[in-house]
């Protein structure tokens, strides 16, 4: 089933920046909002996947995606290339926390490292992409940042201790930013997407089994892609949402 993303005007040269935009919802997302004729920037490690995304968008777009190769782990090096982005894109408004890493980990196995490494690529970037991103909206005059959480923390996912306690993380990181942030007309809420068939997913961890079993559990009675997770982000990101901050949005298709 196609989904069919709204056009938001007031999205049109708006300065928007993407984590983990190289693929799966991130390269959905880069896409959607350059088609909105947004100024995207997006950062990710995947070199090939992110270089052939900006390649083929660039002769279809108002303006190319610009694509940061970066490791959001290192925050000094994050910092850097946002400072970096938002002298090509101007002034930005939009910030998509997206970057991720699902790993699954046995509980007895599970080091203080795994644990560490995995705060860090889940959620500690969200903080201090937001911290490095707020004076350029502040100047801007606002701005909306869409933090990415997921509704496995909600599920009981054993395999998923430090990546649920990230996601969980994030949900209040939302909250508690959105109240310091408000004051400034910048809008901080997150999305909760469920099973999303991203190439990843299909790789590693999902199959027909599990796809039929989540669909069993959703009210909709279809698998979700990328683009079901497009509109209400744009719609996040937009005016449209103007009054709509400290909030989780649940996009899973109704199993929660
Ligand atoms: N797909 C799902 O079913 C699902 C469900 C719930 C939540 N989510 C969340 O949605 C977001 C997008 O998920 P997805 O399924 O598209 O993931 P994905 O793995 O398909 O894509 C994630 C992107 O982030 C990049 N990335 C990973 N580590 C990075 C790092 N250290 N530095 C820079 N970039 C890095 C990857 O290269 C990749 O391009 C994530 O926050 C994820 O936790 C996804």
């Amino acid at each position: 089933m196609s989904v069919s993303a709204a056009s938001y005007p007031d999205l049109r040269e708006r300065g928007v920046l993407v984590s983990g935009g190289g693929s799966g919802i991130g390269a959905a997302l880069v896409e959607a909002f350059a088609r909105q004729g947004a100024r995207v920037a997006f950062f990710d490690i995947a070199e090939a996947a992110s270089r052939d995304l900006a390649r083929r968008l660039a002769t279809e777009v108002l303006h190319s995606p610009r694509y940061f190769e970066v490791d959001v782990r290192d925050i000094d090096a994050y910092k850097a290339a946002i400072a970096e982005a938002l002298a090509v894109t101007g002034p930005v408004k939009v910030l998509v926390n997206n970057a991720a890493r699902d790993d699954r980990h046995e509980l007895a196995e599970l080091t203080p490292g795994d644990w560490d490494e995995s705060q860090a690529v889940n959620l500690r970037h969200v903080f201090f992409a937001t911290q490095a991103v707020v004076p350029a909206m502040q100047a801007a005059g606002g701005g909306s940042i869409i933090n990415f959480a997921s509704i496995a923390y909600l599920l009981n996912m054993g395999e998923l201790p430090a990546y649920a306690t990230a996601k969980a993380g994030i949900v209040g990181l939302t909250k508690s930013l959105a109240g310091r942030l408000g004051p400034d007309n910048i809008r901080v809420n997150a999305i909760l997407p469920g099973m999303v068939l991203t190439e990843r997913q299909l790789r590693l961890w999902v199959d027909e089994a599990a796809i039929a079993s989540m669909v069993k559990q959703q009210c909709l009675k279809r698998s979700l892609s990328p683009q079901d997770i497009v509109g209400p982000c744009l719609f996040l990101a937009s005016e449209a949402s103007a009054s709509i901050t400290a909030q989780s949005i649940i996009v899973d298709g109704g199993v929660l």
